[in-house]
């Protein structure tokens, strides 16, 4: 049975990532990329499905654990009656050796451990052939993919699963390295477990140094932005929205998805608080990144796209895995890549607005594609669209996406590079204009004052904390205060914010999920821009007070049960938090800087760039 969501730890290599349960069991791990198949399935299959765990062999052994500095490199210190021992478990950075190491070292007395691997390919339904190759080396083989397992103590065959009894001393250090590599090739060579580790603390000392301060968040941000590098990566400079599939946004539900591809949307807002952050050089990878992936026909632009920027990633399901806590289905591929969200054109271009305003160097090309595509977006935003939330259901007016379009132009029009064509700036002000008048004649609800989900809905959507933070209106135009005590009224429910209520069927699923994590945090900012600091700094405590342990989250939580919900760590979690931080920082700056404009204090959003 797999551990509740918030025990797993990430390790990562910014290529794949492995999820590590408090109990030292591997139960999720896809190698050689985050969206190859998997060969650890346990955290939404059986123990069956693949899994790799290494732990004391006493039941009643306890451990605590922590990441090394600001590293994915996790400690997991084990007590037993008869002795202290630790495990560090991390993901080389080798280009040729992407797998797992754990080294065992013994602290103090003697601890009886044991290693139980459980391999199954393809998403835990192939059983590979296991040979052991010498005393230090045992392969499987099925299909594509073969494993090397190197270690010194004596791993046997136990039914069709590979364990290892050994004890450890003060002193001691039993090292086992697992390594992937293509069936057809020689196994790959062998890795000094040793240099490995040291190779990637220092990987990630040297990343997280880097980092801006946010104040008194500053600990909480930089785990984050260690999550968001981890979720990256690193041979195209994509950003993936989580590393796993089809942890559930209800339990027992079908809200179950694949969130191993790459959001345009997700990583706009990644670009915000990688700049804001001061990482210019993962920020430049990922505009390269995106102008690699929507290079073509401005009607062919995807939602989302594969870690290259593949097209083709069509939706199917996996009936041999029972599911998280048995929610089915699980599911591979994701059926939104070929939906129409309107949103996405205002994300990046005001992604790339603020990202240059910060210093992040502007492709001359870019103008042309920009054109391009704001031609495409002129003659599509009266259309109805799938939206923000992607539904399944009837494709409506989203006032979120509309904003979006408005923005889209708004921000295209305010661009003064030089040789920029002033005349085409006045045409996009001119559609920004049409689109704006269009939305307050239509999105905004005659008597409560506020925006609303779509045209003509009574209904209202988190979406619409967006809106306040673009400059739409100003902060205290009464349709945006209207709006923000709207969602107050209707969507915070026992603390956190929902994004719409799925009892109306607008989004085509039975109805039920947790609250979503990114919508609170964007209540936060929104309570900023508002000036309503100590309400801004109590729901930030709040929420992250519901990071894990290692100061992971995931996409939702289920106040009821008090669990974390969806698949994890998901970086619009995180990259909301890192967002919703630096505008609460910069929000108590202002008030004690005279001086500070609005904009200043509060510019955290790609969308309001
Ligand atoms: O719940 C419905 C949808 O859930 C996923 O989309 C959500 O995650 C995306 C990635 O983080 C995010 O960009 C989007 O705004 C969220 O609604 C799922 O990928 C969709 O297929 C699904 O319809």
């Amino acid at each position: 049975m797999a551990s509740r969501i918030e025990d797993y730890a990430m390790l990562g290599n910014c290529r794949s990532a492995a999820l590590v349960a408090k109990d030292g069991s591997i139960d999720w791990l896809c190698l050689p990329r985050f969206d190859s198949a998997s060969c650890f399935a346990a955290l939404v299959g059986s123990e069956d499905n693949g899994r790799w765990r290494i732990a004391p062999a006493d039941p009643d052994a306890v451990s605590r654990r922590a990441y090394i500095d600001g590293s994915l490199v996790l400690e997991t210190e084990w007590r037993t009656a008869t002795g202290r021992a630790r495990v560090i478990d991390f993901m080389p950075f080798a280009d040729e050796q992407v797998g797992v190491t754990r080294i065992v070292e013994g602290l103090e007395g003697r601890v009886d451990f044991e290693a139980v691997l459980t391999i199954r390919f393809d998403y835990g339904n192939a059983v590979p052939w296991v040979t052991r190759v010498d005393e230090t080396t045992m392969t499987a083989v099925a299909g594509p993919d073969l494993l090397v397992v190197r270690s010194p103590v004596a791993v046997e065959g136990e039914g069709l699963h590979s364990i290892a009894r050994f004890k450890v001393g003060k002193g001691d250090s039993v090292p086992f390295v697992m390594t992937w590599g293509p069936s057809h090739l020689p196994p790959p060579d062998v890795l000094d477990p040793y240099d490995a580790l040291a190779a990637s603390l220092a990987f990630w000392e040297g990343w997280s140094n880097r980092c801006n301060g946010a104040g008194e968040w500053s600990d909480i941000v930089r785990r984050s932005l260690v999550v968001l590098k981890g979720l990256s990566y690193l041979p195209t400079g994509g950003i993936v929205a989580a590393p796993t599939t089809s942890l559930p946004e209800q339990f027992g539900g079908e809200r179950n998805w694949d969130y191993r591809f790459c959001w345009a949307r997700d990583a706009t807002f990644v670009l915000s608080a990688l700049v804001n952050a001061g990482y210019h050089d993962e920020a430049s990878a990922w505009r390269d990144w995106v102008r690699r992936a929507v290079a073509g026909s401005p009607e062919q632009l995807q939602v989302l796209y594969g870690l290259a920027g593949e097209r083709r990633l069509e939706e199917f399901e996996v009936p041999w895995l029972r599911g998280y806590e048995g929610a089915q289905p699980v599911r591979i591929g994701n059926a939104a890549s070929t939906q129409f969200q309107l949103d996405i054109y205002g994300e990046l271009v005001g992604a790339f607005a603020h990202a240059i305003r910060h210093g992040v160097v502007w492709q001359p090309t870019a103008d042309s594609v920009q054109t391009v595509f704001l031609e495409h977006l002129a003659s599509i935003w009266r259309k109805p669209d799938n939206g923000i939330w992607e539904i399944r259901g009837e494709p409506r007016h989203f006032v979120h996406s509309k904003v979006m379009a408005w923005l889209a132009f708004q921000r295209a029009s305010e661009q003064q590079r030089e040789g920029h064509d002033a005349e085409l700036n006045q045409r996009w002000r001119t559609v920004a204009e049409e689109i704006k008048a269009d939305i307050l004649a239509k999105g905004v609800d005659p008597e409560r004052g506020c925006f609303t989900q779509s045209y003509g809905s009574k209904e209202l959507d988190a979406s619409l904390l967006l809106i306040t933070l673009t400059d739409f209106l100003p902060p205290d135009d009464p349709r945006v205060t209207a709006t923000v005590r709207a969602i107050e009224e209707d969507l915070l429910v026992e603390g956190f914010v929902l994004r719409y209520h799925t009892s109306t069927g607008v989004d085509g699923l039975p109805p039920g999920e947790g609250q979503f994590l990114p919508c609170s945090f964007w209540l936060v900012e929104n309570y900023v821009l508002l000036g309503r600091l100590d309400d801004a700094r109590e729901l930030f405590v709040s929420l992250i007070g519901l990071t894990n342990d290692l100061g992971l989250l995931s996409e939702e939580y289920d106040p009821r049960s008090k669990r974390l919900l969806g698949n994890f760590p998901q970086a619009f979690s995180h990259v909301a938090l890192i967002n919703a931080a630096f505008s609460l920082a910069k929000g108590y700056s202002a008030t004690a800087d005279v001086h500070a404009t609005p904009d200043e204090a509060l510019d955290t959003q790609g969308a309001r760039a």
